[in-house]
């Protein structure tokens, strides 16, 4: 199963809580005494407040002032202190994971109603509104751990939640492949479990440090889940498009619709997609040596070695005479890539045959990685930039001697 290509994200810290941390900083300073108000410390204040460095690095740099200042007390061999010096450091670090907690979470209840919004943009919801639920379950889960309240918390049966009844349900007629529905089953409980751990943190004495991982977690489980979730739509949108008579393959008439959806998807899952341009090489010539149907017949093996290589997610167009458009969800340049030589090698190691007889038969092919961030609008214009860029890597690969991917 192919994990979600999705780029790591940063936090920015606003005002209210850049002074929460500039008093952490001066009781970090008290606590060390003149000796460590150095420069690491207001260094620690500044990225902390700037957030522009991951929770962990924060973590570290606070265990080894803890060091230093419980050396310090070991030196002077006043053993209280050392307890002292213990006890205030793990106030310290639940105090800063509690800031970076609020933060996150409002920064999260933004990014929630955001993805909320894309997948109302699409053209047709389809299978997302299961996707849609989850995130109002999510946003539920961030309004409870917000207000420190277990009663707001969503529902904590993976069985009985909006997406679990679909799941079990409907959902098993579907999703039929096994391992697939296996993989999102555990993807989904998985969800459930950390929610069920974050009820257990609201319950008893909270732990902000464990907290933090917990929801992390829980949002990039929700972004998997949301990546499976639109795999399986397309699966089904696919028959419902308009098909290409000669290959099968969908015709250019949906195009515009489908890449417009698989941009908005992009965005509320937060996963790059990849297009990949491809090309038939000297087909001119095939046609003109062999005649037109030696011709028509290599663009239904083509098209058929397209549709037995790649996912049953991707979607494969017929976007001109010998040229196709193929559409990756939730894949990186490198992945493509990969797809794409290994579609290209295979020509050669299992040729086209007309009549018995081997022909010669190669592609080119253009790769390009869309990531969410690339791009604000989603439009006729944003299409158009996908297509040029695609179409601009196929005609590399052209230029560099055909028969290759770029
Ligand atoms: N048999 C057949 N040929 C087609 C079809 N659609 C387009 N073609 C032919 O595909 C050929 C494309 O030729 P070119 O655009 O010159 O491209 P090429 O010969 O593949 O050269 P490169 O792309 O540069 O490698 C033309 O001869 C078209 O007539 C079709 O449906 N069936």
């Amino acid at each position: 199963m192919d994990v979600p290509y999705r780029q790591n994200q940063s936090v920015i810290a606003d005002n209210s809580h850049q002074e929460s941390i500039q008093q952490l900083a001066r009781k970090i300073e008290v606590l060390l005494g003149q000796d460590f108000q150095s420069s690491n410390i207001k260094q620690l204040a500044l990225a902390v407040s700037e957030q522009k460095i991951p929770f962990t690095l924060i973590t570290h740099e606070l265990a080894s002032l803890r060091t230093k200042a419980i050396n310090v007390a070991v030196v002077n061999a006043d053993m209280v202190a050392v307890e002292r010096t213990q006890n205030e450091f793990n106030q310290l670090e639940d105090s800063f994971a509690s800031l970076y907690i609020q933060h996150y979470l409002k920064d999260l209840e933004k990014r929630n109603h955001l993805r909320i919004q894309h997948i109302n943009a699409l053209s047709e919801k389809n299978l997302l509104v299961h996707f849609e639920a989850h995130l109002l379950w999510m946003q539920d889960l961030v309004k409870a751990v917000l207000s420190n309240n277990p009663e707001l918390l969503p529902e904590s049966n993976p069985l009985c939640c909006e997406f679990g009844q679909w799941l079990y349900g409907e959902g098993q007629e579907i999703i039929r492949d096994s391992s697939h529905r296996k993989h999102i089953e555990e993807l989904h409980q998985k969800l459930h479990g950390t929610s069920a751990a974050i009820a257990k943190e609201l319950h008893h004495a909270r732990n902000n440090l464990r907290m933090h991982a917990l929801i992390k977690r829980t949002e990039f489980l929700s972004l998997d889940l949301g990546s499976e979730i639109s795999l399986i739509n397309n699966m089904i949108l696919v028959s419902t498009y308009n098909k290409d008579p000669l290959t099968g393959l969908l015709s250019r008439r949906s195009m515009d619709k489908v890449l417009i959806n698989q941009m908005e998807i992009s965005k509320a899952t937060e996963t790059s997609f990849c297009v990949v341009m491809c090309d038939l090489d000297n087909f001119k010539l095939l046609n003109d040596d062999k005649g037109h149907l030696v011709g028509d017949a290599a663009l239904k093996f083509f098209a058929q070695r397209m549709i037995e290589q790649l996912r049953r997610s991707d979607l494969i167009f017929r976007f001109g005479g010998e040229e196709f458009l193929i559409v990756l969800p939730s894949t990186s340049y490198q992945q493509a890539y990969n797809r794409a030589e290994s579609l290209r090698a295979s020509l050669q190691s299992a040729p086209f045959c007309f009549e018995g007889e081997p022909q010669i038969l190669t592609a080119s092919f253009g790769v390009v990685e869309i990531a969410p961030e690339q791009y604000r609008y989603i439009d006729k214009h944003a299409i158009n930039d996908v297509i040029h860029a695609a179409d601009s890597r196929l005609y590399k690969a052209k230029a560099t001697g055909r028969n290759c991917v770029v």
